[in-house]
C-alpha cells in the first residue's frame, strides 16, 4: 500500500508519548510485540523514543528501563511494512543521536520545539533531510501562540526543509474551534502537509482530531489505548474505526487494531489511562504536565490549592524551563491572600 492509498497518514505514538504513562519502563519484548502487531495492522509510522525524545533518559526527565537505541533497533528489525520514527527535542537530543537512529534504520524524524522557538530546529531538520528521512516539524504547546505566530513559526520549519508541520496540543488545552482556525491558517499559507497531535485532558482529543482533519490535516497522531502524557492521546483503534465509518482511508486494519489494543497493549498498563483530576487541571490550565509536581510541592509549602498555581502559570504563559517561577508565583498568591485576610 502506498501513501496515495491513504487519505490520512497515522503515526502511532504509544511507544514514545506512551512512555510517559509508564515512566519510561518499556522492555524490548514489549516493544517487539507491540511493533509486530502494529506492522501487521499496517500502521504506516510507529514512533519509538524516550517520552521526551531521543536522549531524554535522565534524572530530570525520567530514566528509561531500556536503552532507547536498543528499543529502536528491535522495532526496526520486526517491521515488514511499517516505518519507525523518532522524536527529537533540540537541546535534549543531538545530531549525533539522530545519526545513530538513522543508522539503525529509522525512516522518520520529528523535530520538536516550543511553538515560538522553531528557529532552534533548523540544523536538526536540515540533517534529517540529508539523512533521507521523512522530516516533520512538531510545534509543541501550539495553544500558547496566536494563530499569526504559529503560522510564522511553521513557515520557518517549512523553510528549513520540513515535509510536514504539526500543530501539537501538548497540554490537551485546545478547543475544536482553536484547532480549526490554526489548521485553516496553516493550510492557506504552507505548501507542505499539516499534522495534528492531540491530548485528551479535556476529553477533546478525538473531537479536535476530527476538527483538524475537516480543515485538511492529513498527518495524524494516535496512541493505542490512548497511552500518552496526561490523559493520553487520541486513541488509535477508535480513530481508525471512526475513519472507517467516515470512509476516510487510513490503510489500517480495524479489527487488528482492536485486537492488539485489547490483547497486547492493555496488559502492559497497571491501570487504564483516564482523565483524572491531575490531567484535567493540566488541560484546564493549559500548562506542561511536568509542572504538576512542582505546583503540588509549592502548594504544600504555601498552604494553597495546586490548581490555583497551575491556572496562574497558564495565564502568565509560563513555559517549560521556567519551573523556578512556580515558587515565586505561589509565594505571590499566598501573600496576596494573607493581605486580603488581614484587611
Ligand atoms: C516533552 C516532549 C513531549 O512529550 C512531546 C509531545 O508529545 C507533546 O508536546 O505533546
Ligand atoms: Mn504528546
Amino acid at each position: 500500500m502506498t501513501q496515495q492509498d491513504r487519505d490520512i497518514v497515522i503515526t502511532e505514538v504509544a511507544l514514545r508519548d506512551g512512555s510517559h504513562a509508564i515512566s519510561h519502563q518499556y522492555t524490548t519484548e514489549q516493544v517487539i510485540n507491540v511493533t509486530k502487531a502494529l506492522d501487521e495492522a499496517n500502521v504506516p509510522y510507529i514512533e519509538v523514543s524516550h517520552g521526551d525524545g531521543l536522549a531524554g533518559s535522565s534524572l530530570q526527565y525520567g530514566l528509561s528501563l531500556t536503552n532507547e537505541m536498543e528499543l529502536i533497533e528491535a522495532a526496526v528489525s520486526v517491521c515488514k511494512q511499517s516505518k519507525i520514527g523518532v522524536l527529537l527535542l533540540p537541546g535534549i537530543g543531538t545530531i549525533k543521536d539522530l545519526n545513530e537512529a538513522a543508522n539503525l534504520g529509522v525512516r522518520m524524524a520529528r523535530i520538536a520545539t516550543h511553538v515560538t522557538e522553531a528557529d532552534v530546529s533548523a540544523q536538526h531538520i536540515a540533517r534529517a533531510k540529508e539523512l533521507g528521512l521523512v522530516t516533520v516539524g512538531f510545534l509543541m504547546m501550539s495553544h500558547m501562540a496566536p494563530v499569526k505566530t504559529l503560522v510564522e513559526q511553521a513557515k520557518l520549519m517549512e523553510s528549513y526543509g520540513a515535509d510536514t508541520v504539526y500543530v501539537v496540543d501538548s497540554a490537551g488545552a485546545m478547543l475544536p474551534y482553536q484547532v480549526k482556525e490554526r489548521i485553516q491558517a496553516l493550510k492557506q499559507t504552507l505548501g507542505i502537509n499539516i499534522g495534528f497531535h492531540g491530548h485528551n485532558n479535556l476529553s477533546l482529543a478525538m473531537a479536535n482530531t476530527l476538527a483538524a482533519i475537516e480543515e485538511g490535516a492529513t498527518w495524524i497522531d494516535g496512541s493505542v489505548r490512548c497511552l500518552g502524557a496526561g490523559a493520553g492521546n487520541t486513541q488509535t483503534e477508535v480513530l481508525v474505526s471512526v475513519m472507517d465509518r467516515l470512509k476516510i482511508k487510513t490503510g489500517i486494519d480495524v479489527y487488528k487494531m482492536m485486537d492488539l489494543a485489547e490483547n497486547i497493549v492493555a496488559p502492559i498498563l497497571n491501570a487504564p489511562q483516564e482523565i483524572n483530576r491531575d490531567s484535567l487541571v493540566l488541560g484546564y490550565a493549559g500548562v506542561y504536565s511536568s509542572f504538576l509536581l512542582h505546583a503540588r510541592r509549592a502548594a504544600q509549602r504555601f498552604g494553597l490549592d495546586s490548581r490555583d498555581i497551575l491556572v496562574e502559570l497558564g495565564e502568565r504563559k509560563v513555559v517549560g524551563g521556567q519551573e523556578d517561577m512556580i515558587v515565586d508565583i505561589a509565594a505571590e498568591i499566598a501573600s496576596k491572600r494573607s493581605k486580603v485576610a488581614s484587611s
